[in-house]
């Protein structure tokens, strides 16, 4: 498989460091609201490139981090008059439930901040020790003149940097490009003792401390945001090579932007939509949908047409489905011969759809692929096909959506009183002599695996 490495800017063969797993870090949010489209970008993409290492038979070690100190929680907690912690426990349950909607796997571990402060305090007394870190007032920072290698992932000038970063006036800085490991603590903030008095720790000494914690000193591939890549990333890597004194992730990959009106989505902003007022519209899957429409890559402009055009995708996809297991439920046989070659067609749109995948995670043609398949499936298997072709053909089906995570809800999820419902509607076109409307419902009703008898008790229906 072929990943975009932002840091030698080229596609490159994926490696693991060991082989059979992949050690996976993804940044997570910082828990102080719902979570907004543009965020769920990263969290669905790349745990679709997870499920796709473990398709391929790769055990992944994944990790995403929760936020659940930082300056806008506080500042949250402070206006509601409620403590920092609650603020985060409060978005973290939320976040799983959005999640868990969107159909993102849990990763293997969740570590947040606040259950990582020994461990922080730890690493940055190492850097200290290693002469990268130096303290000031109850403050420590990283040194970045230390650090030779500091600009390599976002390929910055650093000069220039500087030179734009000295609007932000902090005396207490021996460079510009400096940043903060530990932060004193202010009045009305949550604080931990250490060896530099009570504070609590800068953003991206999190992500250093946890991966290495939970993965070890040399991950395999480090995801987030394309926004992350300078400075929170640039400052990871140096944190972490300059104190274990190697690699710290060999893989860096970034998303595009989820973007209203050619601008980035983002919260200060205020041009977002959480996940969570658009599951009041749409059902989240046709959000996930909507997501792997696109290569990771790729801005997105967000629009309801882009969500309505994913509706009717998905639905294609699951009348698809949902025609194959009628079938199967109806239909008997072992292969035919003269159905050699459509088996050997339906195997040949796996090898499409993984060579779409394997192009650094094309999951938009990995989608056509799916719709080919599908167009196939619709010329190619009927009531005149043999059981075991359609099986194949389901089988394929779902092993292609599944790595996705997509139209594989079971039907079974049609709910008793919409079944009623439609019972209801064909009775009324009955009355109204509408018989071919009641015909329609009874087809609508058999696609979906519902069967109808008309008794003398009235109607009757059963799940086949
Ligand atoms: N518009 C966007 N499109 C794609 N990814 C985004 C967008 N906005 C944020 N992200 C990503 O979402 C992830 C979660 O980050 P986080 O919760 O810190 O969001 P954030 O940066 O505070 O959001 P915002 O930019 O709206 O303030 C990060 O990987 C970040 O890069
Ligand atoms: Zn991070």
């Amino acid at each position: 498989m072929k990943l975009y490495n932002t840091l030698t800017r080229q596609k490159e063969e994926f490696v693991p460091i060991e082989e059979g797993k992949v050690k996976m870090y993804v940044c997570g949010p910082t828990v102080y609201n719902y979570f907004h489209i543009g965020n769920a970008r990263p969290f669905i993409m790349f745990d679709v490139l997870r499920r796709y290492f473990e398709y391929k038979g790769y055990e992944v070690l994944y990790v995403q981090n929760f936020t659940d100190v930082d300056d806008k929680i506080i500042n949250k907690a402070n206006e509601e008059g409620i403590s920092a912690k609650e603020v985060a426990n409060k978005y973290i349950k939320e976040y799983f439930k959005d999640a868990d909607a969107l159909g993102i796997k849990r990763a293997t571990v969740h570590p947040r901040v606040t259950e990582n402060i020994n461990e922080i305090i730890d690493f940055i007394k190492d850097l200290q020790q290693k002469g990268y870190a130096y303290e000031v007032d109850g403050d420590v920072y990283f040194d970045t003149k230390k650090f030779e290698d500091y600009g390599k992932l976002s390929k910055q000038n650093i000069k220039e940097l500087e030179l734009g970063a000295r609007i932000e006036v902090n005396d207490k800085k021996k460079n510009p490009m400096d940043f903060v490991l530990w932060k004193a603590k202010k009045e009305n903030e949550p604080g931990w003792e250490s060896p530099w008095g009570e504070g609590r720790p800068g953003w991206h000494i999190e992500c250093s401390v946890m991966a290495s914690r939970y993965l070890g000193d040399t991950i395999d591939i480090h995801a987030g945001g394309q926004d992350l890549t300078f400075p929170h990333h640039e400052n990871e890597i140096a944190q972490s090579e300059a104190k274990s004194g190697k690699q710290f992730a060999r893989y860096w990959l970034h998303n595009g932007y989820i973007n209203i009106n050619n601008e980035k989505m983002s919260k200060s902003k205020g041009n977002f939509f959480t996940v969570r007022d658009i599951s009041k519209e749409v059902d989240l899957e046709v959000v996930r949908f909507f997501m792997l429409s696109s290569h990771y890559r790729n801005p997105v402009n967000f629009s309801d047409e882009l969500l309505n055009q994913a509706k009717s995708g998905l639905e294609r996809l699951y009348n698809c489905k949902e025609k194959l297991e009628f079938l199967i439920k109806n239909i008997q046989g072992d292969i035919k011969e003269n159905e050699q070659p459509i088996k050997k067609e339906l195997n040949d749109f796996k090898k499409k759809f993984e060579e779409s995948m394997d192009d650094d995670l094309n999951t938009a043609d990995a989608i056509s692929v799916i719709f080919e398949l599908v167009r196939y499936i619709n010329t190619n298997i009927n009531e005149n096909s043999s059981l075991e072709i359609a099986q194949d053909a389901l089988l394929v089906f779902k092993e292609l959506t599944g790595v996705l995570n997509i139209a594989n809800k079971e039907k079974n999820d049609i709910l008793d009183e919409e079944i009623e419902k439609m019972i209801q509607e064909r009775q009324k076109a009955k009355k109204e002599k509408n018989f071919e409307l009641a015909d329609k419902i009874r087809d609508d009703l058999k696609k979906m695996g519902i069967i109808l008898e008309d008794t003398r008790q009235g109607v009757k229906w059963r799940r086949v």
